[in-house]
């Protein structure tokens, strides 16, 4: 590192501030020694918000002199971010109006607010806000709400300061009922995907300070009310809920405000995969290569009910950077595969991956044994090899091929298994997976808390977990080094196991919504079986593979659709970088044109 310049190391700081989430913990141990010489941060982050909001609604083409603005504030720092912001927006001609949903304000934002003019409304009768009269009846406090909850819906902007990183499970009380009423409760953001950059652009615009209060900070999951926002304005660094599906989807833009923490002194607990990182992931042919050096992925997919997905998976595996592909299936699907890849290999032989599973129907409780798939008895034989159990040889286990195991093949996986299996589910299946080892889970509950989930299953399973989404979630090992750091860091965690950092948690968030079509699951199974088949360095960690197939699979899919949409935006740095001219939506797509930009989505990432 010492001999980087000043210039790469600002890049290098603002990369890791793009693509790095940090637990609540973490971004306290950050911001204490700030805190501890004076950094005025609060009024910093105050600042920022009022200038975001500002240019919010410059860009909806409204004066601050003519707009109204709700402030929602709790009785925490997060309240004090939104009054002192309030007291600019209101010194600056906005007529502003604190809502004040828990008991007591931040006392020097309070009065600051007061100073620039601001008006207070109070929901507690138990509240104790200096000047205003508590104590009221309840019929009162119902009328309060009722008005608190017009004057939010009327206003132009609500700036959403009830509660940020010292949230403590679903938001309770007044300020749940403020958010129920004003967003949503307990389900995912409705939202239509919108090009780089683009809101919707509707009043009431919602900014929200650090986060939208409700929403899980460290886990991203959503257990209960939320106001979904056009714009998020985060503090310090990205906290895991900016980046994690489903939170991450109520954020809207972000903006970023760098305080100048140690971000190198503390580990990330999410990463987000970047167009460097698939670069770094992918191995250039070497001058002395043979088709085999350049490894080789066998296939096990595609079934005489679903021949399709053999033509997508091995497809997609074949133009992925490998040197070969061996594909094994019914004579139908081997057919079309080799009219469509008549360079693939037919039959078995040696591979350095597995791509197992994707058009293999899944169990039939209704079929005998004798009737069941023929790939399915093929895949569950070589599955049994990886069964870390007492009737098979761990070291077998631990010897064969990186694995990619898909959709018919997810109910064939041995109890236990090494971490080069990379299992791949959507929602419905990953819930399946775990109902199967007995836990009570449906689809909907790995929709609202799709890290935890996916947590559960790496645990249980010791599989790598490729969970699909708009935002791809993995989890799986940490490398070896990478351990070594974790541990000898100053991060502390509780039990919760949001915040357990022997795991790797990454997402991949490059696709467009486009992506959501059928077969598309075949072409990814290919792309991160043939990513696995190229790496010739022993101590990959396959969270990081797996994660790069899925970042391929979305950007090969915004090529194919010319979407400049994503799942998930790295944030704008707050005084640094000028927001990105707005973006294209794009067009809809087939599996298989992604299949066909995998060339391409390569070349943009090597050039
Ligand atoms: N970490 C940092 O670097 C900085 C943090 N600041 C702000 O400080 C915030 C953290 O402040 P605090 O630690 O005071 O915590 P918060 O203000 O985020 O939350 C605490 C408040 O929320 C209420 N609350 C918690 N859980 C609730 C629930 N389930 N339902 C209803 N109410 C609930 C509490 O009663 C309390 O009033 C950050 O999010 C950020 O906005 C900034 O001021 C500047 C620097
Ligand atoms: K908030």
């Amino acid at each position: 590192m010492a001999d980087q310049t000043v210039e790469q190391k600002d890049e290098n700081r603002l990369h890791i501030l793009r693509h790095a989430a940090f637990t609540a913990a973490d971004v306290r141990a950050m911001e204490r020694p700030l805190l501890e010489t004076g950094v005025p941060l609060m009024r910093m982050a105050a600042t920022a918000t009022a200038h975001v909001t500002a240019d919010l609604l410059d860009e909806e083409g409204m004066a601050l002199e003519d707009a109204n603005i709700a402030l929602l504030a709790g009785s925490g720092d997060n309240g004090g971010d939104g009054l002192f912001a309030a007291a600019i927006l209101a010194q600056n001609g906005a007529s502003v109006t604190a809502i004040a949903v828990g008991r007591s304000l931040h006392g020097d934002a309070f009065d600051a607010f007061i100073r620039a003019g601001g008006k207070v409304l109070v929901l507690d009768p138990a509240s104790e806000v200096p000047g205003c009269a508590a104590g009221f009846s309840a019929g009162e406090a119902g009328e309060r709400l009722r008005a608190a909850i017009e004057l939010a819906r009327h206003s132009h902007v609500i700036i959403d300061a009830m509660t940020g990183i010292g949230l403590d499970g679903a938001l309770r009380g007044i300020a749940g009922t403020m958010a129920a009423s004003l967003g949503v409760d307990g389900t995912v953001p409705d939202r239509t995907a919108l090009p780089d950059g683009d809101t919707a652009g509707e009043f009431p615009l919602v900014v929200a300070v650090d986060a939208p209060s409700g929403i899980g900070i460290d886990d991203g999951a959503i257990t209960g009310p939320y106001i979904p926002a056009d714009v998020t304005v985060t503090f310090g660094a990205l906290k895991p809920a900016a980046m994690l599906p489903p939170a991450s989807y109520a954020c809207g833009r972000v903006t970023l405000v760098d305080f100048g923490f140690d971000i190198d002194g503390h580990t990330p607990f999410v990463e987000a995969v970047s167009g460097d990182n698939a670069s770094e992931t992918i191995r250039l042919p070497h001058l002395a290569d043979t088709k085999y050096a350049r490894g080789v992925t066998g296939l096990i997919t595609g079934s005489d009910r679903y021949p399709g997905a053999a033509v997508l998976s091995a497809k997609a595996a074949a133009v992925s950077n490998v040197g070969m592909i061996r594909y094994m299936g019914p004579q139908r699907a081997r057919d079309m595969v080799l009219d469509a890849v008549p360079e693939a290999v037919m039959g078995k032989g040696r591979v350095q991956a597995w791509v197992v599973g994707s058009g293999v129907p899944a169990d039939d409780p209704d079929s005998d044994e004798e009737q069941a798939d023929p790939q399915r008895q093929i895949i569950a034989k070589l599955l049994s090899h990886y069964a870390l159990d007492d009737e098979h040889d761990p070291d077998i286990a631990y010897e064969m091929p990186p694995i990619v195991v898909d959709a018919g093949a997810l109910d064939l996986l041995p109890d236990e298994v090494p971490s080069q299996v990379v299992i791949t589910p959507h929602a419905g299946e990953l819930a399946s997976l775990l109902v199967g080892r007995g836990l009570d889970v449906d689809s909907r509950d790995v929709q609202l808390e799709p890290l935890h989930w996916a947590i559960r299953a790496h645990e249980l399973t010791g599989a790598t977990v490729l969970l699909k989404g708009a935002i791809t979630v993995i989890v799986g090992e940490r490398a070896e080094d990478d351990v070594d750091d974790v541990d000898s860091g100053a991060t502390v965690h509780g039990d919760d196991d949001a915040a357990t950092s022997d795991v790797r948690v990454l997402v991949a968030g490059r696709a467009p919504a486009w992506l959501g079509t059928a077969g598309a699951g075949d072409v990814l199974a290919g792309m991160v079986g043939s990513l696995l088949a190229q790496q010739d360095d022993e101590d990959i960690s396959y969270a990081d593979v797996a994660a790069v197939g899925a970042y391929l699979h979305g950007y090969a899919a915004a090529i194919a659709s010319e979407s400049d949409q994503r799942g998930f935006n790295p944030p704008t740095i707050y005084g640094t970088t000028t927001a990105a001219p707005l973006g294209k939506l794009g067009h809809p797509i087939l599996a298989s044109a992604v299949a066909d930009a995998i060339p391409e989505a390569f070349r943009r990432l090597l050039s």
